[in-house]
């Protein structure tokens, strides 16, 4: 089942035109990895899911439903995690989360426990009170991972999970994702960490320069390049850094 469906999307900023044609899904139970080097046009992806930037032309459509006939509607089924956290100065760690959970109806009682579990999980119990204002990048990150796993979207979209959090968090972070899959959620993740994505990833997009390069599982990818015992990293080395 797609839960999320690109159909050749063209998106960009005032005349330049970033992403063009780009068609690829995501279906339930699979975390897609989306890799390409820097300004190959993934956060111009995210933004263009997200309806955050207006498509030229083409179709994006979550669970279903085309965002253009509602984009309300998407808060419910989309999670999004930034590489940079975006927190409100106003709000205390704990309010972060109890607004995150109200906003999406979650029933108090499972929102006491998720909180018990999510603080617990990421070493914050302590900090609930504090401002995250004042966290580390890593323990702002943390924030805005545990509203993500507040509520239950079709679909998480993470981009750069990897880079700034602590072992143990990137760990933790890993197994959540996972268990969300396994209950049937899908994940599109963007990330230059291609080690931990190989290990993680069920399927691979590689996108360079606004376009698709090619996409498939690493098997599939081993046999298009030619390198049966390839890794990711020596995959993305011939089919995508030779184009740039
Ligand atoms: N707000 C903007 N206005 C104009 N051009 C932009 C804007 N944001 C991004 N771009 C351009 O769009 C292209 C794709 O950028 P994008 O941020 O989507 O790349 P990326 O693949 O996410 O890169 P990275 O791996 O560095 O995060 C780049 O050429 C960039 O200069």
């Amino acid at each position: 089942m797609n839960l999320l469906e690109l159909k050749s999307v063209s998106a960009g900023y005032d005349s330049e035109v970033i992403l063009k044609q780009v068609s690829f899904n995501v279906q339930n139970e699979e975390i897609v990895g989306l890799i390409g080097p820097n300004g190959a046009g993934k956060t111009t992806i995210i933004k263009s899911i997200l309806g955050i930037l207006p498509i030229l032309s083409g179709e994006v459509i979550i669970d279903g439903v085309s965002i253009k006939k509602s984009l309300s509607q998407m808060n419910e089924k989309i999670a999004y995690i930034p590489e940079i956290p975006l927190l409100y100065d106003e709000l205390t760690l704990l309010e972060h989360l109890e607004f995150t959970a109200m906003s999406h109806g979650v029933n108090p009682e499972v929102f006491e426990e998720r909180k018990k579990q999510l603080l617990k999980t990421f070493w914050l119990e302590d900090k609930q009170h504090h401002f995250p204002n004042a966290f580390s990048k890593g323990m702002r990150q943390k924030v805005m991972i545990m509203c993500a796993f507040l509520y239950a979207p079709s679909i998480y979209i993470v981009d750069e999970p990897f880079v700034g959090l602590d072992p143990k968090a990137i760990r933790a972070f890993i197994d959540m994702i996972q268990h969300k899959k396994n209950e049937g959620a899908g994940v599109l993740m963007c990330t230059h960490v291609l080690d931990t994505a190989e290990k993680i990833c069920d399927r691979f997009i590689l996108f360079n320069q606004g376009k698709v390069v090619t996409l498939g599982t690493l098997e599939a990818l081993r046999k298009q390049t030619n390198l049966p015992q390839g890794s990711l990293s020596d995959i993305y080395d011939q089919l995508v850094e030779d184009q740039a």
